[in-house]
C-alpha cells in the first residue's frame, strides 16, 4: 500500500484556509471540491494512455492519446464524499458513480452502512473512493469490503486528511490500496476526530453544524 501525501502549494494553501476557525459553508465545500480536483489529478497521472487514429480537423487521419483499458467508477462516501465529488466529476464527466452511504456511530466509532448503489461492472472498473476523512478508518475498510464483494480488485482512495491510526489499520486490512491525501495529520482524539483536521467535513459541508 502506498499513502501519496500531495505537498502541492496550491493544495496545502488550500487546506490550510480549510483549517480555520468559523469558516464559511460557501468557501468549505469550494475548497473541498477544489482539492478533490487537484487530488484527481494526481491520483490518475499513471493512467495508461494508447495510441488511437481519429479524423482530424482537415479530415485526415491523426493520432492522439487516448486513456486505455479499464474505466473508472467514482465511489462518493455519503454525505461528506459529495463535497468532493463536484470536483472530482469536472475531470471525468462521464465516469459511472457508485454511491455509498455509511456513517460513523457517535458512540462506538464503527461505521454504519445504510445505501450502496454500485455499478453493475464494477469488477471491470478501478474505482476511486472519495471522502474527504479517514479517521479510524473504519468506514473507508468497509466501503472497500463492499467493492471487493461484488468484484471490485482495483481501488484507489482520495482524502484531504487522514489519521495514522487509519492508515495502519487500512494497510494491515487493504495493503492493495494506494490512497492520496493532502495531509496525513497528527492523530485520533478521544471522540475520533482528526488532530488538527477539519472537524465535522460532513456538517460543515451541508451547514448542519
Ligand atoms: O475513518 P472513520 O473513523 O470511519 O471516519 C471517517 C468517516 O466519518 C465521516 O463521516 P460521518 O460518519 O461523519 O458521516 P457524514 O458524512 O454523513 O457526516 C467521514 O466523512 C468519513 O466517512
Ligand atoms: O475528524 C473527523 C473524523 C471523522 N469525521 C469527520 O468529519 N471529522
Ligand atoms: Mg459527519
Amino acid at each position: 500500500m502506498a499513502v501519496f501525501e500531495i505537498k502541492h502549494p496550491l493544495v496545502q494553501h488550500k487546506l490550510g484556509l480549510m483549517r480555520a476557525n468559523g469558516i464559511s459553508t460557501k468557501l468549505f465545500r469550494e475548497l473541498c471540491s477544489e482539492i478533490g480536483a487537484l487530488l484527481t489529478y494526481e491520483a490518475t497521472r499513471n493512467l495508461e494512455t494508447e495510441i488511437i487514429e481519429i479524423d482530424g480537423w482537415q479530415g485526415t487521419p491523426v493520432a492522439i492519446d487516448n486513456i486505455k483499458g479499464k474505466k473508472m467508477t467514482l465511489v462518493p462516501i455519503l454525505r461528506a464524499g459529495l463535497g468532493m465529488l463536484s470536483g472530482v466529476e469536472t475531470l471525468f464527466p462521464n465516469a459511472k458513480i457508485s454511491v455509498v452511504g455509511l456513517y460513523r456511530d457517535e458512540t462506538t466509532l464503527e461505521p454504519v452502512a445504510y445505501f450502496d448503489k454500485v455499478v453493475q461492472d464494477v469488477e471491470q472498473r478501478t474505482a476511486l473512493i472519495v471522502d474527504p476523512m479517514l479517521a479510524t478508518g473504519g468506514t473507508l475498510i468497509a466501503t472497500i469490503d463492499l467493492l471487493k464483494s461484488k468484484g471490485c480488485t482495483q481501488i484507489m482512495g482520495l482524502f484531504l486528511v487522514a489519521a495514522p491510526e487509519g492508515i495502519q489499520k487500512l494497510e494491515a486490512a487493504h495493503p492493495d490500496v494506494d490512497i492520496y491525501v493532502a495531509s496525513v495529520d497528527e492523530y485520533l482524539n478521544e471522540q475520533g476526530y482528526i488532530i488538527p483536521g477539519l472537524g465535522d467535513a460532513g456538517d460543515k459541508i451541508f451547514g448542519t453544524r
